[in-house]
C-alpha cells in the first residue's frame, strides 16, 4: 500500500516548485535593492524587497512538515510568510494531521495578494490565516498555548517577536529560526538569547542549507 501526503498533491507540488524556480532569480532582484537597504525601516524594506522570495530551503520545508506532523500543534505561528513557500509546507502538514491551523504574518501587500491566490489554488486556504502588517503588532494579542513557531521575518526582529510570544509558548514548544549561518550577524542577538541557559531553551543548530536553530521551550 502506498501512503500519500499533501506535499505530494499535484496542486501543492506544482505551486512549491514554481515558487522555488522563481526564487532562483532572487540574486538578480536583490541586486536592485537601493544601497543601504538593510538599514531601512521594516515596512520600507518589505516594500523594496517585494520581488524577492527569500524562501526556506527545500530540505527546510520538509523538516517543517515533519515537525508539524510529529507535534500535531493546534496552532502554528509563522513570522515572515513572503510568497508562502514555508507556509504551504506547514499547512500541508496541518492538513495531514487532520487538526490545527497556521497563522502567518507578512507586511508586503504584493506578497500577501500573491500568496492568497496560491493558498486558494492549492486548496490549503481554509487552514491559513494571514495577518497583514507588522508582526510585532499583529501577533501581539495572540492567544496561546503555542507549540510550533517559525521565525523567518527580518532577522533583527526575530528576538523581539520571540520575546513577545514567549509567555504563550507551552513547555516543549519548538521555535525554529531560519538562516542562522548565512545571516549570522543580524541573528547574533537572537542566538545569544536562546543559547543562554538562563533563558529557558534547549537548542540544536540544524545543518540545513543556511542553518536552522531549533529551540525547545523548557
Ligand atoms: C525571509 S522572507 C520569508 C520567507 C518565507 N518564510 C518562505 O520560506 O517563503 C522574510 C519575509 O518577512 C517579512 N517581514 C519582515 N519583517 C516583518 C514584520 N515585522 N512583520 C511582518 N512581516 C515581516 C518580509 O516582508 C519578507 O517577505
Amino acid at each position: 500500500m502506498t501512503l500519500t501526503h499533501t506535499l505530494a498533491d499535484p496542486r501543492v507540488e506544482t505551486a512549491i516548485s514554481r515558487m522555488f524556480k522563481l526564487a532562483e532569480q532572487d540574486g538578480t532582484a536583490q541586486a536592485q535593492l537601493p544601497p543601504g537597504a538593510l538599514d531601512m525601516a521594516p515596512q520600507a524594506l518589505a516594500d523594496a524587497a517585494a520581488g524577492i522570495y527569500m524562501p526556506i530551503s527545500a530540505d527546510g520545508g520538509k523538516l517543517l512538515y515533519n515537525l508539524v506532523r510529529a507535534i500535531r500543534p493546534a496552532t502554528v505561528v509563522e513570522f515572515g510568510m513572503s510568497y508562502g513557500i514555508s507556509t504551504l509546507h506547514l499547512a500541508a502538514a496541518v492538513r495531514d494531521n487532520g487538526t490545527g491551523r497556521v497563522i502567518t504574518t507578512e507586511m508586503s501587500k504584493e506578497k500577501i495578494a500573491a500568496a492568497r491566490r496560491t493558498f486558494t489554488e492549492t486548496g490549503l486556504d481554509d487552514l491559513i490565516t494571514v495577518l497583514e502588517g507588522d508582526a510585532r503588532e499583529t501577533l501581539a494579542d495572540l492567544e496561546g498555548p503555542l507549540e510550533l513557531v517559525l521565525l523567518d521575518g527580518w532577522k533583527d526582529l526575530c528576538l523581539p517577536v520571540l520575546r513577545m510570544l514567549e509567555p504563550i509558548l507551552r513547555p516543549g514548544a519548538l521555535v525554529v529560526a531560519d538562516d542562522i549561518d548565512q545571516l549570522e550577524g543580524p541573528m547574533r542577538p537572537y542566538l545569544d538569547y536562546v543559547r543562554d541557559p538562563a533563558n529557558g531553551y534547549q537548542n540544536v543548530s540544524f545543518p540545513i542549507e543556511d542553518g536552522m536553530e531549533i529551540s525547545c521551550r523548557l
